[in-house]
């Protein structure tokens, strides 16, 4: 393993501890508080298909926010892990009645139907969970390469006012963030507290 690797994978063991230390009644004010913030990001506001993904080991919770773009009729959809493809994604149409099932790291994903497939092009919107960031908006997430691969081909096939948001606590938050160079950086990085935009990118 690469120092940059190992760097990586000591920061991130660290801030999963923090967040999965988080208290039910503070992940509940964090959740309620990021929709507020996430309410303001316009291409939130103005996206008629959204990622999303249902939240674990700490994260912080998207719930108030699949519930308001339900209620705005917003097509979701949330990462299903690719029954071939290793470490590769495939993002299925999630809605209120949509039968679901436990993937191999416990997370609650669509039972995979072809006909959900929403091809990732298609989306306006990506929100993706974060293990850590900075205010530079890089990213760490778990370190499987699962949205890294996504992004990788996302980048190459993504409409121009397409928006890539990463989400996360506070407690996430990084000075500076050793970043490798298959990284995609985020448009936007919203927390309960603060939105950061990247300036090297017109959002
Ligand atoms: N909520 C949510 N859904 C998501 C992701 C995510 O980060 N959050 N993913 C984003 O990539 C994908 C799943 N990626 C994951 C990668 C690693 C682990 C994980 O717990 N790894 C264990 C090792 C497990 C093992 O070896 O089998 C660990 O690191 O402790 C979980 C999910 C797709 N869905
Ligand atoms: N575009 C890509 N194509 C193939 N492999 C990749 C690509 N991007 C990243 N990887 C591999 O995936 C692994 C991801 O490690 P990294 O530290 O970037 O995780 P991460 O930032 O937590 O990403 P993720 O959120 O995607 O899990 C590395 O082993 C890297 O070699």
């Amino acid at each position: 393993m690469t120092d940059l690797m190992a760097t990586r994978a000591a920061l991130r063991k660290q801030l999963r501890q923090q967040r999965q230390g988080l208290s039910a009644k503070q992940q509940s004010l964090a959740s309620h508080a990021l929709l507020e913030n996430l309410q303001q990001v316009d291409a939130i506001k103005h996206a008629n298909s959204l990622a999303v993904y249902l939240a674990g080991d700490g994260e912080i919770d998207l719930a108030p926010l699949i519930h308001w773009c339900w209620h705005e009729h917003k097509t979701l959809t949330v990462p299903v892990l690719h029954p071939f493809s290793k470490h590769h994604l495939l993002f299925l149409r999630y809605e209120p009645t949509t039968p679901m099932v436990r993937n191999c790291y416990g997370i609650f994903e669509p039972q995979l139907n072809v006909l959900d497939v929403l091809p990732v092009a298609h989306l306006d919107c990506m929100v993706l969970p974060l293990v850590g960031f900075d205010d530079q908006a890089n990213r760490m997430g778990m370190g499987g390469g699962y949205y890294d691969r996504t992004l990788a081909s996302w980048q190459q096939q993504r409409h121009a006012k397409s928006a890539l948001i990463g989400v996360a606590h506070d407690c996430q938050k990084v000075a500076k963030l050793p970043v490798a160079n298959w990284d995609v950086p985020l448009d936007q990085v919203v927390t309960p507290s603060i939105i950061i935009k990247n300036d090297q990118k017109d959002v």
